[in-house]
């Protein structure tokens, strides 16, 4: 089953394009890698499949397992449900800090109980272990009760995936959830999407800097540049030369300092040997 399927989506903020005619399908199951320069319209994309940014007027269309979010730059009567199938962990800011980590998690049953409810904070029992249990799921039981400002920033970012299982998202977004965290809190982070998408089939598309990380968690990568996807295919395929040719330049800045050898000590996972395959292609080439 399709869980996402974008055509021609393009955004034009004032007489910028950010995104030029996009066009992707993604499996109910997959986890995806988006990799591409600073600016290259990873976030914009990612925005989009939210339902957060309504794109250009014109064939721009957005479907959630099979249902119309948006078209032509409007979004759908149903896009507010269909935003509840879908999560999103940000870089960033994603927990309100003030709050204890079990509430911030908590909020992601807000779009299934009634809103009075939200509101007053009274969530019940069950409701309660939901949140403890993801919490569990995602490694950190013992956060609970502490503030969400005193966790470190991989905890911060596995809670917020804590927070998209509660909601019960069908579809994970994850908008370079590793881009501030240390070596080693981004491995974590990494191996918890990677087993919520194995062991619970939630769809994962992740955008990150630094192509290793896609090479080693997700079997396909999208590759954009100046708003256009360059590549989508098998990450293995993205060897240091195929980087130079879709990107020139600026593939210095979407690989890891020190190679491989370093890419494997700071990921702790091997990274496979990456011939390319017979075939492949820039997606701009073909
Ligand atoms: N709200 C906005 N108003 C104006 N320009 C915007 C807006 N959002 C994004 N842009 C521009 O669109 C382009 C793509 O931005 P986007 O944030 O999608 O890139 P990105 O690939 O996610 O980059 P990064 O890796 O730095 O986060 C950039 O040139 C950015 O300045």
């Amino acid at each position: 089953m399709t869980a996402i399927s974008v055509r021609h989506l393009s955004k034009t903020f004032g007489r910028f394009q950010a995104l030029k005619g996009v066009n992707l399908e993604i499996r109910q199951g997959e986890m995806v890698a988006l990799i591409g320069a600073s600016g290259s319209g990873k976030s914009t994309l990612i925005r989009h499949l939210a339902g957060l940014e309504r794109a250009d007027s014109g064939q721009s269309v957005v479907e959630i397992f099979g249902e119309r979010m948006q078209a032509s730059g409007r979004l759908a009567p149903g896009a507010r449900r269909m935003r509840r199938e879908i999560g999103v962990v940000f870089q960033q800011f994603n927990l309100v800090s003030r709050l204890p980590v079990l509430t911030n998690v908590l909020l992601g049953v807000l779009g299934r109980i009634p809103s009075w409810r939200g509101t007053l904070g009274l969530f019940n029992p069950e409701e309660k272990a939901l949140a403890r249990s993801a919490l569990a799921r995602v490694g950190i039981p013992n956060v609970v009760w502490q503030r969400a400002s005193t966790l470190s920033g991989g905890q911060q970012q596995r809670a917020a995936i804590a927070r998209t299982l509660v909601q019960q998202a069908r579809i994970l977004l994850a908008d370079e959830p590793i881009a501030s965290l240390d070596p080693a809190s981004a491995r974590r982070v990494m191996d918890v999407l990677s087993d919520i998408n194995a062991k619970e089939g939630i769809t994962a598309v992740v955008s990150l800097h630094q192509v290793e990380y896609a090479r080693a968690y997700c079997p396909r990568t999208i590759a954009m540049r100046a708003g256009q996807v360059v590549y989508d295919g098998p990450s293995t395929a993205l060897t240091d030369d195929f980087l130079k040719d879709l990107y020139g330049l600026e593939a210095e800045d979407l690989t890891l300092p020190g190679g491989d050898e370093a890419a494997e000590v700071a990921i702790a996972r091997p990274i496979p040997s990456s011939k390319p395959q017979a075939g492949l292609t820039p997606v701009a080439a073909v």
